[in-house]
């Protein structure tokens, strides 16, 4: 049984959300208002598989998962300036939690695909191409493509998956100029990822990352759609969110890639062995809640979460 996880109740803060693995909180300001310039960026030690927030939690992941973010943040700085400001956070949360700058997000998921997996070859297996970007003949599952393709999608409301949308759609969201500039940095990120993970064992298949507008200013009531479009050029396009973690990215292990099957994932190949084993007495198509996974898969998980840090880091995790 799946245990529905409450975000903690964090004083001087304000609950606004909850994902499936992390929770968003807001500061408040002397008088208990809400603060509009920052937010607090929680993860949580949930792990998803198979679309299903599974029970028990990964213990450490969520601290593991924002410190290797803050590493990242620290090694694109000079691709994209980012939105963290501090990791002066509330007790109940330290290590895994985050103050930011509150940007105007941009209404994008912006993936690179590194190597054809997933929807994207799902997507090339019926057109030959992904997101609107021919590729050639002959690519399997795993195969590494020439340069990494911009597969863009819309944010889904809660729950709901994202869209795939085409580099088009992205133009006409948020205008060409951006469209260009948001599409590149997540190339960069992804090729400045993978130079540094593939030298310590670590493939990035691909990774999602987010993009927010600092200085649009939006007036009351404006459409931020519009004003967006209409003078988001000249904003400055930082670096939100979370960045190159295994929940933002497909980590897979450098010494077992072999195109033309599915490549194991780095973290999370222990559950779905066990989740897709008869030992678990579970079916992914059965709609129903998984069941509680074994303290040895819990405890091999996080090995993987601190695994992953330690070889990407050189530094060990506390
Ligand atoms: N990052 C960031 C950010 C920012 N710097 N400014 C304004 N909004 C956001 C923002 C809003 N939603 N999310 C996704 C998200 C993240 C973490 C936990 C969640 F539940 C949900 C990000």
């Amino acid at each position: 049984m799946t245990a529905p996880f409450a975000p903690p109740a964090l004083p001087g803060y304000e609950h606004l959300y909850s994902g499936k693995v992390r929770d968003l909180y807001a500061p408040l300001d002397e008088a208990g208002a809400q603060r509009t310039d920052r937010l607090l960026l929680v993860a949580s030690d949930r792990i998803s598989a198979y679309d299903h927030v599974l029970d028990p939690p990964i213990p450490d992941k969520g601290a593991v998962l924002t410190q290797l973010s803050l590493w990242w943040f620290d090694q694109l700085a000079d691709l994209a300036p980012h939105h963290v400001v501090s990791t002066d956070v509330p007790e109940a949360v330290a290590g895994r939690a985050v103050l930011v700058e509150r940007l105007d997000m941009l209404p994008v998921e912006c993936v690179a695909r590194g190597y054809l997996t997933g929807g994207g070859l799902a997507e090339y297996r019926a057109k030959g191409e992904v997101s609107g970007v021919p590729l050639p003949a002959g690519l399997v599952d795993g195969s590494r493509l020439e340069e990494p393709v911009f597969t863009p999608s819309t944010k889904a409301p809660m729950g709901e998956h994202d869209e795939p949308i085409s580099y088009d759609g992205v133009v006409a969201e948020i205008g060409p100029a951006l469209a260009e500039q948001v599409r590149d940095l997540t190339v960069r990120i992804l090729l400045r990822g993978n130079e540094i993970a593939a030298e310590r064992g670590i493939l990035l298949a691909d990774t999602k990352v987010e993009f927010g507008l600092r200085g649009l200013d939006l007036a009351k009531g404006e459409d931020a759609g519009e004003a967006i479009r209409s003078r988001g050029a000249s904003c400055e396009v930082v670096l939100a969110d979370e960045v190159l973690t295994p929940d933002s990215s497909r980590f897979w292990p450098a010494e077992e890639w072999e195109p033309g099957r599915p490549q194991p994932s780095f973290d999370k190949q222990f559950v779905r062995d066990w989740l897709t084993s008869p030992e678990s007495g579970w079916s992914k198509d059965s709609g129903v809640a998984p069941p509680s996974l074994p303290a040895e898969v819990v405890q091999a998980t996080r090995a993987r979460y601190v695994e992953a840090y330690e070889r990407l880091t050189g530094t060990p995790f506390a």
